[in-house]
């Protein structure tokens, strides 16, 4: 469902992502591991259309993303897609429960599923609290939430148990892994913790020269 051909990036003449090609099938959940500063999150970024590369194309369901118009766009990641990233984007004048009944909102779905989410990642009876009033890993937990909320056919993940204790980690990789599962969807998981990248169905370790896949 979601190819990368021969993606080019550089930021200020420094090349990070050369001739970088890869495809990956619908409903898989894959690992990408790496060095620090090797682009990992420059290419998820691409992925997620939050930044463009030089060369090359993202083409989802067959399609250019780069042929999209941004409405367009919009509407694809919106649907489709669900995002953890580093910085959660957790809204702070919303309380939990309207961020993460955002993404059903913005589809023009019913919100009924949000409070349950909320309860599966373990903050349960806290929908009226706001973002100021968690933790780190309690704010990565909401950002989780809403990333699974509409069940996006491709979650996006940078990282999503980087503040966790390993206890909690756990459980939510388990919830990540359940929930892509039960709905079909697919994954990309930046991680540098190899208890995380070990519940994938690939590894994938980005270099300098492309995505290679990893028995370990
Ligand atoms: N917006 C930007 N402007 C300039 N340089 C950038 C930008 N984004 C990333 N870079 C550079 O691109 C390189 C790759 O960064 P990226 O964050 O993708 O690496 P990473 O593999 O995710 O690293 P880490 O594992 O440390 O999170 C780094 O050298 C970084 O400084």
């Amino acid at each position: 469902m979601l190819e990368l051909v021969n993606l080019g990036k550089s930021y200020g003449g420094r090349q990070v992502l050369s001739g970088l090609s890869h495809r990956f099938e619908a409903g898989e959940f894959v690992a990408i591991m790496g060095e620090s500063g090797v682009g990992k999150s420059t290419l998820l970024n691409i992925i997620a259309g939050l930044d463009a590369p030089d060369s090359g194309q993202v083409l989802v369901d067959g399609q250019p993303m780069s042929a999209l118009d941004d409405d367009a766009a919009t509407r694809l990641r919106r649907s489709r897609m669900g995002f953890i990233f580093q910085a959660f984007h957790v809204l702070p004048h919303l309380t939990l429960l309207q961020n993460v009944a955002l993404p059903l909102l913005l589809n023009g779905e019913p919100p009924a599923r949000a409070s349950s989410m909320l309860a599966a990642v373990g903050l349960g009876g806290r929908d009226n609290d706001f973002p100021r009033q968690l933790s780190g890993g309690e704010l990565q937990r909401v950002a989780i939430a809403r990333a699974l909320v509409h069940r996006p056919a491709l979650l996006l993940a940078d990282e999503p148990t980087g503040n966790l204790d390993p206890e909690t980690a756990d459980g939510i990789l388990q919830l990540l892994r359940a929930e892509t599962r039960a709905s079909g969807a697919g994954a990309i998981m930046v991680t540098h913790s190899h208890a995380a990248a070990a519940m994938a169905d690939r590894i994938l370790v980005l270099t300098r020269s492309g995505l290679k896949e990893t028995t370990s």
